[in-house]
């Protein structure tokens, strides 16, 4: 399948897969073209301001509605949602875990996705999860809607097709993808087995950064967003919808897919972006700058410059700063940082963080380089460098993270990672220049 997409971030889009099939100059027809259902699924409150205002309209073969039973309890028993406290014993400490092993039962998306923190509150539409997923089997006739929250996908290894109600995406490791909070999707694999990291945000939805000084360029540019064009089926099958609420999934048969919209119109829609677009901006002459220069997506908190949640990467860049320790530095942070690796090596710990691999660095626990790692950076000669082969992001959130039992159990939990940096040893000798040998 080839996929199609059309340029922007926040647009107002339009699309139909057949002529004539969004009606033109008002939404509600009393007869939409082609004996379609009109629907309107929003992103925002009625009453949003304009720049914040989200919904779409969706052309569609049967309403949602039209569900063939009431929703039943069911069960995924590792997705987890905030407030997820008190079950287990936390460990409190830096903490790296080894990439989760492919699974080797038949694992879909839905049963495929592991929780490893979760942060604020979804009730209260606050705060975050981070996610792993490993999976091995498509999604059939099974489809999904998160109530808690959009789902922003990072995939490490395979790629996805994401076959959302507004169209399809296909997404590979390096690039990222957004499924609105509400939208109905199916996750199938495209090269074998996939696996990846998810960020649930259950705050106020992802947006670009303001650039401040930097102007109007750089970074993650509006035109690299993609969202696909219109695409449905007109398939009888037993299908059936899961659905994320409040923490507890629950799930209805419908007798037909729900993947029938052909046409839509709207703001409110799923995305990708290719990472390797983003446009970094960094030290030109001396010093380390702050990790929120390479911030690609964030969700404010309502409080300015405090994120609910920032997506920040650490792309391949060039190193030029003059007499300056180039790596992160040691330092003790308000935000809780979780990070994952994508592919190559990261420059702060260049043994040990590997692809598919995750770190947690919670609210005030100091961390940095390693020893190894600092070591190098102090003795490197200072020319121009290029970090080449190398795709690390990190979910920061202004709340704390807490682990969920299966992180706090997994075998990939690195005991030992703190050792990483106990060969650290004392430089200071009462001399100016410090004993550096
Ligand atoms: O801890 C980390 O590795 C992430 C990070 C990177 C950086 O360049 C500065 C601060 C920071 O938290
Ligand atoms: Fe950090």
């Amino acid at each position: 399948m080839t996929c199609r997409y059309m340029p922007g971030f926040g647009n107002d889009f339009e699309t139909e897969c057949l002529p004539g099939a969004l009606p033109q100059g008002q939404n509600s027809p009393q007869r939409p073209p082609y004996g379609l259902y009109a629907e309107q699924l929003s992103g925002s409150p009625f009453t949003a301001p304009r720049g914040a205002n989200e919904r779409s309209w969706l052309y569609r073969i049967r309403p949602s509605v039209r569900h063939a039973a009431r929703f039943r309890p069911t069960a995924f028993s590792h997705w987890k949602t905030a407030p997820n406290l008190g079950d287990h014993e936390l460990p409190l400490g830096q903490l790296r875990w080894d990439p989760v092993p492919m699974p080797k039962a038949d694992t879909d998306f839905l049963s495929g996705v592991l929780t490893m923190t979760t942060a604020g509150d979804a009730m209260g539409q606050t705060g975050m999860a981070a996610h792993v997923y490993a999976v091995n089997a498509s999604m059939v006739d099974d489809h999904f809607f998160n109530a808690d929250g959009e789902l922003l996908f990072v995939p490490q290894e395979g790629s996805l097709r994401v076959v959302t109600e507004m169209g399809v995406m296909e997404v590979a490791p390096g690039e990222i993808c957004l499924v609105p909070r509400g939208m109905i999707f199916k996750v199938e694999l495209v090269d074998g087995p996939a696996r990846g990291y998810l960020c649930e945000n259950y705050g106020a939805k992802f947006t670009l950064p303001d650039r401040g000084p930097i102007g109007a360029n750089c970074l993650a540019n509006p035109r690299d967003f993609k969202t696909p064009v219109a695409w449905y089926e007109d398939r009888e099958a037993d299908c059936r919808l899961t659905v994320k609420w409040c923490g507890r999934f629950y799930r209805t048969e419908i007798g037909h897919s729900p993947l029938d919209v052909v046409a839509w119109h709207g703001n409110y829609a799923p995305w990708k972006y290719d990472l390797s677009t983003f446009s970094p901006v960094g030290a030109v002459l001396f010093d380390h700058p702050d990790p929120s220069i390479f911030t690609v997506l964030t969700s404010p908190s309502g409080e300015e410059g405090t994120a609910n949640v920032d997506f920040i990467i650490f792309p391949p860049r060039w190193q030029v700063a003059e007499h300056t320790f180039r790596p992160p530095w040691f330092h003790r942070n308000v935000m809780s940082e979780f990070m994952g690796l994508i592919r190559g090596r990261y420059d702060a710990k260049e043994e040990g963080f590997l692809p598919g691999g995750m770190s947690l660095h919670n609210m005030m626990l100091p961390h940095g380089p390693d020893a190894d790692s600092f070591e190098k950076a102090t003795r490197a000669e200072l020319a121009p460098v290029k970090l080449d082969d190398t795709l690390a992001f990190m979910f920061e959130t202004r709340f704390p993270q807490h682990l969920t039992r299966y992180a706090a159990e997994t075998d990939t939990l690195q005991e030992d990672y703190i050792d990483c940096w106990k060969g650290l040893k004392k430089r200071f000798d009462g001399t100016p220049q410090g004993n550096w040998d």
